[in-house]
């Protein structure tokens, strides 16, 4: 398969030359930047340097790039994607987007959180948690590849919910990220000084993973729900921990809950289940495309805890959006994504 990256020179693109690397159905033919156009992609990450001997071409050669491309990956900031993914999808190139300007079944939500009008609201993109989305997946042009906080609360939280085990307006969710999850442009609060042995929340209350994080409980739970859902930054490059509570129904015992992860996840090769009583650490998924999942039952509050860890530039981005390529090509899903993590 040909492919493309626009916005090849962020983390999440970086990251998809990296894995892709390492994908035998791959072959990368352009990538983009427009701060950067013309230079070598290896002068901008050294460590890619015999792997790529591509020049970055720009956003204005989009026509050039679909009509070179089978699928290209969009890596550009959200309000970004929408211009160039209507353009690639009317050449019939198949596009997956690591951003939120496809995330959203209605874009009116869209819109309300992102403040940006939609330029593309009728692309029939579909939701690229691939676990919980998979048949919808393998049919879609257009792929709107989770965030890394959703990525990891979701998978945590959708078992229980879609058994109906917990009480819906319950959950709480408290995630930290490493810097990475924040870009690699430069700003105040991911410089070293201001981030270094910090740990801070942001967005508390008002997050824009949590309608994403809605939308897709509210497809498993049947109904309408909403959430508490509050962001961390944490002095590490990597690594999401989404730490996820709900209270459990009455009568619900800790082997409905063991057997709700079984039934969701037993058969899928990403998602580890540790067990109940378990404790996920980032470093055990650093690198890699896995989902480690721990849970507790807190008998004296009635509370169920879900501990969750990914590394959010792969499951929560990369690797995920190249597992989606697998899905969209008929290819085995873990084509290029079989890297153990990185330890220590
Ligand atoms: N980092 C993460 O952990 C995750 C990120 N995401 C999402 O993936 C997308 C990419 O993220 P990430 O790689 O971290 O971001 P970066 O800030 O590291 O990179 C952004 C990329 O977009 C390009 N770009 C920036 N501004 C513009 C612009 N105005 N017009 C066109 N191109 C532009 C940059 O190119 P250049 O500056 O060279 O011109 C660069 O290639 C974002 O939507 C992000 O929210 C999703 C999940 C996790
Ligand atoms: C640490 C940090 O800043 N994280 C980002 C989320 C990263 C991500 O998943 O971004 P998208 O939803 O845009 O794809 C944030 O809080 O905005």
């Amino acid at each position: 398969m040909k492919v493309s990256i626009v916005g090849a020179t962020g983390y999440t693109g970086e990251e998809l030359l990296r894995i892709l690397a390492g994908h035998p159905q791959a072959e990368i033919i352009h990538i983009t930047s427009e701060s950067r156009t013309g230079a070598a992609i290896a002068g901008i990450y050294p460590h890619l340097n015999s792997f790529y001997q591509h020049t970055l071409d720009s956003l204005q050669d989009l026509d050039k790039i679909a009509a070179a491309s089978d699928a290209v990956f969009i890596g550009l900031p959200h309000g970004h994607a929408m211009a160039a993914g209507k353009i690639l999808a009317e050449a019939g190139v198949k596009v997956i987007d690591l951003g939120a300007d496809y995330r959203f079944r209605d874009s009116k939500v869209y819109e309300q959180w992102y403040k940006v009008p939609h330029v593309h609201a009728d692309a029939g993109a579909v939701y690229g948690l691939t676990e919980l989305y998979r048949e919808q997946v393998k049919a879609a042009a257009i792929v709107g590849n989770p965030g890394c906080y959703t990525t990891a609360s979701i998978l945590a939280l959708a078992p229980l919910v879609k058994r109906g085990l917990i009480e819906l307006n319950s959950v709480i969710i408290d995630a930290k990220s490493g810097v990475s999850g924040a870009g690699r442009g430069l700003s105040l609060n991911s410089h070293f000084t201001e981030m270094f042995e910090n740990l801070k929340a942001y967005n508390v209350g008002g997050h824009r993973h949590t309608p994403e994080i809605e939308q897709a409980l509210t497809d498993f739970a049947g109904q309408p729900l909403t959430i508490s859902f509050t962001p961390h930054l944490i002095p590490m490059a990597r690594g999401i921990l989404s730490t996820c509570y709900a209270s459990l129904k009455a009568g619900v015992t800790p082997e409905a809950v063991d057997e709700a992860f079984q039934a969701l996840y037993g058969g899928e090769y990403f998602v580890r289940l540790l067990g109940r009583g378990a404790y996920p650490a980032t470093k055990q998924t650093r690198g890699s495309n896995f989902c480690d999942l721990g849970w507790h039952i807190d008998e004296r509050t009635g509370r169920v805890i879900v501990l969750s860890a990914i590394d959010n530039l792969v499951k929560g981005a990369a690797g995920q959006a190249v597992q989606n390529f697998n899905v969209m090509f008929g290819l085995d899903e873990r084509t290029g994504l079989l890297q153990a993590p990185l330890y220590p």
